[in-house]
C-alpha cells in the first residue's frame, strides 16, 4: 500500500484558518470577556497559544490561556491511575488558569471519534465548573463515535477510516503542515 502523504493545508492555509477562527471566536462571544482558551496536549496547546496571540493583536487585551493533559481520562487507554490522582494531574496541568464560570474554548489539532474531547470535558469538569465549553479544531475528519460537534473548524476533511491526518506545527515539528496518508495497518 502506498504511504504517500498529501498536503491538505500548508503554512499559509493554517495561518489563514487560525486568523479566521480568532475572529469567529471574538464574533461569537462578542469579545473576550470571561473567555479562556485551553489547548489539549500536545498540539492543541500551540494552537491555543497562537489564537491567544492573534486575539490579543485584534482586541489589544491579553486573553488567559492554558493547557490540559487528558491522557489518563481516555477510555481507550489502560489507566492504573486512581481517580484522585488523575484529577490532581489534570488540575496540575491547568494550574494558573481559572476556568470556573468561564467560557472555555477548547483546542485540538484533529477531531476524529470525539473520544479525546469527551476525555477533555471530563477533565475540565473535575477542575472547575465552566459556564460553557466551546470546541475549536484545526482539522475535522469525521467518523464521530460520540455526539460532539466543533464550533470552530480550520478545515473539514472528508476521510475514509483507512486514512490518517497528521498535523505538524513549527513549535514541535519544525514546520506547519497538515497531511493525509493511508493509515499503516498494525
Ligand atoms: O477524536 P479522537 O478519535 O480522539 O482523535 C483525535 C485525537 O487524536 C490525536 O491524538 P493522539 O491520541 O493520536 O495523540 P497525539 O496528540 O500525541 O498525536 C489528536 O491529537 C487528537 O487529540
Ligand atoms: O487521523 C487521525 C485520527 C486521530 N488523530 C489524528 O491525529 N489523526
Amino acid at each position: 500500500m502506498s504511504n504517500e502523504q498529501h498536503v491538505i493545508m500548508d503554512e499559509t492555509a493554517i495561518r489563514r484558518a487560525l486568523t479566521r477562527i480568532a475572529h469567529e471566536i471574538l464574533e461569537k462571544n462578542k469579545g473576550i470577556e470571561d473567555c479562556v482558551l485551553v489547548g489539549i496536549r500536545t498540539r492543541g496547546v500551540f494552537l491555543a497559544q497562537r489564537i491567544a496571540e492573534r486575539m490579543n493583536e485584534i482586541e489589544g487585551t491579553p486573553i488567559p490561556w492554558g493547557e490540559i493533559d487528558v491522557t489518563s481520562y481516555r477510555d481507550d487507554r489502560d489507566s492504573k491511575e486512581a481517580t484522585a490522582e488523575r484529577v490532581e494531574g489534570a488540575k496540575l496541568s491547568l494550574e494558573h488558569l481559572n476556568i470556573h464560570d468561564k467560557k472555555v474554548i477548547l483546542f485540538d489539532d484533529v477531531l476524529y471519534t470525539g473520544r479525546t474531547i469527551r476525555a477533555a470535558m471530563d477533565a475540565l469538569m473535575d477542575c472547575g465548573r465552566p459556564r460553557m465549553i466551546q470546541l475549536a479544531v484545526l482539522a475535522d475528519r469525521g467518523h464521530r463515535e460520540l455526539p460532539i460537534r466543533p464550533d470552530y473548524i480550520g478545515k473539514n476533511v472528508p476521510t475514509s477510516k483507512h486514512e490518517e491526518i497528521t498535523v505538524a506545527l513549527t513549535e514541535i515539528d519544525g514546520k506547519d503542515e497538515v497531511t493525509i496518508s493511508q493509515r499503516e495497518e498494525r
